[in-house]
């Protein structure tokens, strides 16, 4: 695990966009595409605006599948819908086929939603392992990442698969990619900044091992390489 600590967002954005060029620019130059997952929440917007316009021109979005760690289950392209953040920060600034971008079908129940999304995983990998080469995750201040909120049903699912939740503290269900199935993927990178991810940062990084209360500790890829991309603020009180 590699901790990159930065002084703000700009830098960490900065960096964090040459490390998904770098990556993405490797996969393709070795399998022909780049299966990258994104992240909701607020945490990525600044890195998408980048990756969109700035260094557009540094990956080959042709080559490029995108994809989503989690769902919230409001309609599509409703507000909330993390499928809209990354639509109006990233995809509108790209002239991307429609069959690039796998959105979480929410016109379903979570169920079918997650059972839905996980067909469309196998079938873009061919029935192979579904081995993402990036997946970019933020972190909440609950410790939680993708829709792995603590104490749910997903701290102890070891299925490789997408499944929905039910998320007690919103009062809702969610669809999320699973641990095990964020694991499986060449590269994980977190996005977490802000003096309000300091204490959950601490106890994710530097605490004891509790799953059912951090569960971004959970995230350990097997064989691929996992890096924060943090800033100052969020780890002032690591040691
Ligand atoms: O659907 C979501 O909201 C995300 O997948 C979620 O896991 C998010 O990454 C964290 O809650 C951090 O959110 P912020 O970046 O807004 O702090």
């Amino acid at each position: 695990m590699k901790l990159n600590i930065f002084s703000n967002q700009t830098e960490l954005n900065e960096q964090l966009a040459q490390y998904v060029i770098t990556v993405a620019q490797k996969a393709i130059a070795e399998k022909g595409r780049f299966d990258f997952v994104l992240t909701g929440g607020s945490s990525p917007k600044g890195l998408y605006q980048l990756l969109s316009t700035t260094y557009k021109n540094q990956i080959d979005w042709d080559k490029t599948y995108f994809f989503f760690g989690d769902e919230r289950t409001v309609l599509p392209f409703e507000k909330d819908y993390n499928g809209l953040m990354a639509k109006e920060s990233f995809f509108d600034n790209l002239e991307l086929q429609d069959e690039h971008i796998f959105y979480v079908d929410t016109n379903l129940s979570p169920e079918e939603a997650a059972a839905d999304y996980k067909q469309k995983l196998d079938a873009h990998f061919a029935g192979s392992a579904i081995v993402f080469d990036l997946i970019l995750l933020g972190m909440g201040d609950d410790a939680h990442t993708a829709s792995i909120f603590p104490h749910t049903t997903l701290v102890n699912n070891q299925e490789l698969t997408v499944a929905s939740v039910w998320v007690e503290k919103l009062n809702t269900n969610r669809v999320s990619l699973t641990a095990p199935l964020i694991n499986q993927a060449k590269h994980v990178v977190f996005i977490t900044f802000g003096a309000n991810k300091a204490i959950a940062l601490h106890n994710v990084l530097g605490g004891t091992q509790d799953f059912a209360n951090y569960p971004s500790q959970l995230i350990k890829p097997t064989n691929g390489d996992l890096q924060w991309f943090v800033d100052e603020a969020a780890t002032s009180l690591l040691k």
